[in-house]
């Protein structure tokens, strides 16, 4: 779908971010589809520390935690697309993308689940969005990792078809 035609599309980017990465990834998408940015924040906010924060994603993933999500969203379904984006951990998406499939419904939305990460594929994450996805009767419309070139990723959305 071309640029000009996301102005005419509502949609919600919920991004969780640790580092960066991943919230210039949305901003990115904000930049080209005009959407409305919303943070994934945790309950408990996760240390600054790097070595801190890793331990306690290893936790988190060993245990397969479900870290509670502080963030509200208001009314989900005046959005008729919502990008979810995410770092890659250990060749998953974190396990609070879990909480938040556990904490709002998305039944019948048209998902597309974005990724950032030092070299792992999408698609290495992509059947655990998948199944989260069909677990909520909802969409996954498209799916892409971002490496912050503008070019690659106008590309990925201009291929991007809301008709299905
Ligand atoms: C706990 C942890 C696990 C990671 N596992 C992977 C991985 O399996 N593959 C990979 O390419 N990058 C991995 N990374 C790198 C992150 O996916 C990458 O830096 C990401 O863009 C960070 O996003 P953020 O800045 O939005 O937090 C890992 C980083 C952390 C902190």
């Amino acid at each position: 779908m071309a640029e000009n035609e996301w102005q005419d599309v509502k949609s919600l980017i919920l991004y969780f971010s640790l580092s960066g990465n991943t919230e210039s990834a949305a901003t990115q998408i904000q930049d080209v589809t005009g959407g409305k940015m919303q943070k994934i924040k945790p309950v408990n906010p996760y240390p600054e520390d790097f070595d801190q924060y890793f331990k306690i994603a290893k936790h988190e993933t060993e245990l397969q935690l479900m870290p509670p999500v502080a963030t509200a969203i208001d009314d989900i379904n005046q959005y008729d697309v919502v990008f979810i984006g995410y770092p890659t951990w250990w060749g998953e998406p974190p396990r609070i993308i879990d909480s938040l499939f556990d904490k709002f419904s998305f039944a019948d939305k048209k998902i597309v689940a974005f990724s950032t990460s030092s070299s792992t594929p999408f698609e290495a994450t992509k059947p655990h969005m998948q199944q989260l996805i069909d677990d909520e009767h909802a969409l996954m419309i498209a799916g892409f990792r971002c490496d912050g070139d503008i070019d690659h990723l106008k590309a990925e959305i201009a291929g991007i078809h809301l008709a299905y």
